[in-house]
């Protein structure tokens, strides 16, 4: 138990004591550790606890992050507009997770479950969400996630069409869902593109870099699957923030398409800066 139950910054420094105690005693003996955190708790600083500190990165990794969404009242906590520079926690939530869990399903209508699906996907495209009564979901669900493996980005990244989607099949213009737009003014949103052609990795090295430097604070989560110039092998990438990771992935079979395809996560994401900096990149 971390010393008062919450997970903010201002603990971290338990989360890695108590992680390192844990490693220390019950050594080889985990197959996982679960950490849950109030509903209060802001996960970038938890998420990066794993990527920055040299000890815990030794022994522990981070294999994702699941949030559970009360389906009666996310909508509400969601939407809550706070005072300039305070985060909102729910949307916060929703953005860094891996897998969502809409929970409580059985006390609200289908119509209200379709708007809160469009509101979670418009914030986090590459989360699998999965409906649930009193939290039952598959073990393989919250366990085993991969969330930041870079051999998993592939599945990860496959973008779902199935709910209005957020993303284009080219690379123009702003995604907007004509029907919901009164749902989508959170600041928090998913920026996708998908797109064939190749890049140069170079270039994409440098823009990637510049974008990290320059929006890190507000560039919570992106992950890509590009066809890079002299490579047959997928180059994937994926970023915390201003840590990045990336290499050579899953070669591209003979009559593959060779589609690009990266998504972020952030807040007040410029869209068209994002494709510009993509097609900046394609030779
Ligand atoms: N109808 C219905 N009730 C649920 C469901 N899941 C949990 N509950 C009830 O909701 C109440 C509050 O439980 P939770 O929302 O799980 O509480 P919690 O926020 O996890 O509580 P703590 O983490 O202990 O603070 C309990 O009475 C549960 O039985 C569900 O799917 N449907």
């Amino acid at each position: 138990m971390v010393n008062n139950g919450c997970l903010c910054c201002t603990v971290r420094g338990d989360l890695v004591k108590m992680l390192l105690d844990l490693v220390k005693k019950k050594k080889d003996k985990f197959d996982h550790i679960v950490i849950e955190t109030t509903g209060l708790a802001k996960p970038a600083p938890v998420i990066e606890t794993f990527c920055s500190d040299e000890l815990v990165s030794r022994y522990v990794k981070l294999d994702g992050v699941v949030t559970l969404v009360d389906s009666k009242h996310a909508m509400k906590h969601l939407n809550e507009v706070k005072p300039r520079f305070v985060v909102n926690e729910a949307v916060e939530q929703v953005a860094y997770a891996d897998r969502i869990i809409m929970n409580k399903i059985d006390l609200v209508t289908e119509g209200d479950l379709e708007k809160l699906t469009d509101k979670i996907k418009h914030i986090n495209s590459i989360a699998q969400i999965k409906r649930a009564k009193f939290g039952v979901v598959d073990m393989d669900f919250v366990l085993g996630v991969g969330g930041y493996d870079l051999d998993r980005i592939d599945s990860a990244v496959k973008v779902d069409d199935s709910h209005g989607g957020n993303h284009h099949h080219d690379t123009h213009g702003h995604h907007k869902d004509h029907h919901h737009d009164h749902l989508h003014d959170s600041a928090v949103s998913s920026v996708s593109i998908v797109s064939e052609g190749t890049l140069d990795l170079d270039e994409v090295d440098d823009w990637l870099e510049r974008l990290m430097e320059e929006k890190g604070v507000d560039l919570y989560r992106m992950k890509g699957v590009l066809s890079v110039n002299g490579s047959d092998q997928r180059y994937v990438f994926q970023g915390v923030h201003s840590t990045l990771d990336g290499c050579p992935g899953k070669t591209w079979e003979p009559d593959e398409k060779r589609t690009n395809k990266l998504v972020f996560i952030g807040r007040n994401l410029d869209e068209t800066a994002l494709r510009k900096g993509f097609k900046g990149c394609l030779i």
